[in-house]
Order: C-alpha cells, then structure tokens, then sequence
C-alpha cells in the first residue's frame, strides 16, 4: 500500500520535480518547490509519505523487534535460562551460574565486537566508501582514489551519526544521554564504604565513574547500551548498503565503443568486481554478528523495557540521518542519500 503511494500511482505529482537518479528501492520523485496553496494537502501528503521506508528497508529494520521479541521469549520459555539467578544491578546473570558462554560478559563477541563496535561499523563503512565502485574510482582501482560528492556526503552521514552515538553513549555537553536518563528516573551512585562521607555518590555521575570506584549505579532507568550500539551500527551500515546490493547500479562499469569489454577495461571491471567484494564483505559481516550479539544480549540481559528504549534512541538517530532528508530537500542537499 505504502509503496504504491510512494511510487506514483495515487498521489499527483509536485509542479517541479527534481531529477533525482533513483534506485529501485526509492520513492520516485521528490520535489524541492515552495508549495502553492492548492498544492498544500498533497505537498503534505508526499512528505509524509517520503519518510516511509521501502519494503526492503522496512523487512531490515523489522529484524530488530523480531530478534528482541525472540531473544525475550526463548528466555522466557528456556528452563535453564528461566531458572538461574538473575541479579538486575549487574544486569546479568552471576557467571558461576551463566546458563550459556555467550551469558558471560567477558565472552569473546562482547570483549572485542561490542565494546569496541563503534570502531568496527566505522572501518567497515568507512572501507566501503573508499573502495566500493559504486562511490567513485576507489582505492584498489589503476586510477586511484577519487574524492566525489557521493563519498563527502556519507562520510558527513557517518560523522551525524557518530555523533549520535558518541553523545548517548560517551558524552553530552557532560554526562552522555545513557547516563543523564538513568539519573533523571532517579538512579543514582551508591558508593562502597571507604567512599563514603567523602563527596557523595553524586560525585560520581556516569555509570563507568560509579563502578570504577566500586559503587553501585543503582535505581533508574538504563537504557540497553547493546541494543542501542548494535541497532544503530547495523542499521547504518544496512541502509547504506541496501541500495547497492538490490538496484544493483553498475553506471561505473567500463565497455568499449562497440559495447565489448577490451583487455584494458577487462582491468579496469576485475578491480572494480575486487572493491565490491572488500567494500560490501566487512559491513555485511558487521551485521551478522551485530544481529547475534542483539540475540544474545536479547536472550540472557537487560529488562525488556531497557532494550526498547535502547531501539527507541537507535531508531531515532536513523530517522533523522536516513529517512528525515528524503522528506527535508535542504538537508537532502547537504547530507545526500545512501546510494545517490
Ligand atoms: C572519502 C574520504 C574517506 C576518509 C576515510 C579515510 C580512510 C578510511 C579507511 C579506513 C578507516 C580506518 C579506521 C577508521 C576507524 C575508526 C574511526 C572511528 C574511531 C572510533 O569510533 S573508536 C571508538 C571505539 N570505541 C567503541 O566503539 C566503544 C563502543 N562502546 C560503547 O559505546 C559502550 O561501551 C556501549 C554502548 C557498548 C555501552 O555498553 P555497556 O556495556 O556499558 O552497557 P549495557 O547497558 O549494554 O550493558 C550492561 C552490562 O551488561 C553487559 N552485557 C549486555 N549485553 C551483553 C552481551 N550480549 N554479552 C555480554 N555482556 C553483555 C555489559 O557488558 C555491561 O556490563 P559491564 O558494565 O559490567 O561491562
């Protein structure tokens, strides 16, 4: 329903529509006009429909609550998982009695995939960007990097929503957002003993300062640091992607004259098929073990109410990255489109 709206077939089309070089998976035209009066019901109309996902995009981004919903129930159904101890401070399960390896917070996956993820969705996207033919002559190309408009814009969308990350989960003008909502739904530092009577727990307002001086961050609301980090990283990588893989935009393939391809450009199309290869195969293999992490951290952490908000403030960056500039043409201008 969504797309046939999107695609044209109901809705009039803008007096002035600009020629945007669609893939197969976008709306078909957005305009960049001032509305007249009489265009306003339908210029609001297209807006609203412009920020509606694709189908493609859409079965992406419901893989997210169905590996919560999942992780939630096999969790809810399991016997072992249902019968050990769980302490919701730690927001664990005690490892003497973790029902699982991957219920441990020092398994492999979280020590040196999650913790550090945000530099594994950047080498990734960041790769893609350089090598991938799609964005322009990449590195592993005869004619050597090019830096195209396609490449500033995503290394601007990258920079948004690296900011994004880093401000729920590192720093926001002081204490990052993870840590201003935990204190804000009254949670607070309860320290150990030999730090009592020295500054108060409030001295200590982010959760790592409290546990690093062996306190307890104890009584609010803390959003699922994974599933924000893990939904956001994956996410980003995928809509970048998408467009690539499915409208399979090959306008930088190089053909003869005669439209054969000659010992030259034979070159040229093996070095091109070798970026798409590297450029797709790093962010592609971020989202898979993105998606089994979110299981695990789905299955054996957190509340379920901590892991929705974790999708919420996921979801929300994505939005206003990804969907918010196919709607906003000025922000379209600055930040471009994945794939466009
Ligand atoms: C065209 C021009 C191109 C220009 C570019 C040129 C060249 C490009 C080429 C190459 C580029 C090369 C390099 C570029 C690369 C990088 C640049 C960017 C640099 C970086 O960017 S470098 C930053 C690295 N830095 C990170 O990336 C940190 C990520 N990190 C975090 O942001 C947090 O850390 C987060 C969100 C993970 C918070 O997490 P959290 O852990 O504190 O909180 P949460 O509430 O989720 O968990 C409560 C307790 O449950 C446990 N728990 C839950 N789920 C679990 C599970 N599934 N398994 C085991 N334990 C689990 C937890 O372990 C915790 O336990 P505990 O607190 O005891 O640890």
């Amino acid at each position: 329903m969504a797309s046939n709206r999107r695609n044209g077939a109901n809705t009039p089309k803008p007096s002035t529509p600009i020629e945007l070089p669609e893939p197969a998976t976008r709306p078909t035209s957005i305009s960049s006009s001032t509305p007249t009066p009489h265009q306003d019901r339908d210029t609001t109309t297209h807006w609203i429909t412009a920020l509606f996902p694709t189908p493609l995009e859409t079965l992406l981004l419901s893989t997210y609550p169905a590996l919560l919903l999942l992780g939630s129930l096999f969790s809810t159904l399991s016997p072992t998982t249902r019968s050990a101890p769980y302490n919701p401070t730690t927001q664990s399960h005690p490892p003497s009695s973790a029902p699982s390896y991957f219920a441990l917070k020092s398994n492999l996956l979280n020590t040196y995939f999650v913790k550090i993820a945000w530099f594994w969705v950047s080498l990734a996207y960041l790769l893609f960007l350089v090598v991938h033919p799609a964005n322009g002559p990449g590195l592993l190309g005869s004619r050597g990097l090019v830096l195209t408009p396609k490449r500033l814009r995503g290394v601007l969308r990258w920079a948004i929503v690296t900011m994004w990350w880093g401000g729920v989960t590192q720093w926001f003008f002081g204490p990052a957002i993870i840590d201003r909502g935990f204190q804000l739904t009254g949670g607070a530092c309860e320290l150990a003993s030999q730090y009592e009577g020295t500054g108060g727990g409030e001295d200590f307002v982010t959760g790592q300062a409290c546990k690093a001086v062996g306190g307890t961050w104890r009584g609010g609301h803390d959003i699922s640091g994974h599933v924000f980090i893990l939904v956001l990283g994956s996410a980003f990588l995928g809509l970048e992607v998408l467009p690539i893989l499915m409208g399979l935009r090959d306008e930088r393939r190089v053909r003869g004259r005669d439209g054969g391809v000659g010992a030259p450009e034979r070159e040229l199309v093996a070095q091109e098929q070798e970026g798409r290869k590297v450029g797709l195969g790093l962010p592609l293999g971020v989202m898979g073990l993105s998606a089994w992490m979110l299981l695990m951290t789905a299955t054996f952490f957190h509340t379920w109410f901590e892991k929705l908000t974790g999708l919420l403030v996921a979801f929300m960056g994505i939005v206003v990255v990804l969907f918010l500039p196919r709607a906003v043409p000025a922000l379209r201008d600055v930040v471009g489109m994945p794939g466009i």
